[in-house]
């Protein structure tokens, strides 16, 4: 075993990490394209950004499908509330936006 059979070795695998890393962040961010036509459609029917029922779905969701992996349950939890976290800042910002353009929200008076 020389420093070359090492170098090459974790080289292969970190190349392995890099393409996926790649896909998960273009999967995360077809994610957020996804909650921002979500909040145009709360900022037109004027519901609120945060669902909690459905939130906890979503993680109950999370914690199933990365079982399935043996990923942990607390880690698919914590990925999912940072996840959902940006995602209703996200959705929020869009919806402020929304209603200064459609003058909701305004003082009157
Ligand atoms: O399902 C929605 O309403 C979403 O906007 C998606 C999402 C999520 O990121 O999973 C975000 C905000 C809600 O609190 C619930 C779920």
């Amino acid at each position: 075993m020389t420093e070359e059979t090492w170098a090459s070795g974790i080289g292969a695998y970190r190349a392995e990490i890099d393409g996926i890393d790649e896909k998960v962040i273009e999967a995360i961010a077809l994610r957020f394209a996804a909650a921002r036509k979500i909040a145009e459609l709360k900022s037109k029917w004027e519901k609120p950004v945060v669902q909690t029922e459905r939130a906890l779905q979503v993680e109950q969701s999370y914690i199933e499908l990365g079982s399935n992996f043996s990923l942990s349950k607390d880690f698919m939890s914590r990925l999912y509330h940072l996840i959902h976290e940006e995602t209703c800042r996200v959705e929020a910002d869009i919806v402020h936006l929304q209603q200064q353009i459609e003058g909701h929200g305004e003082e009157i008076g």
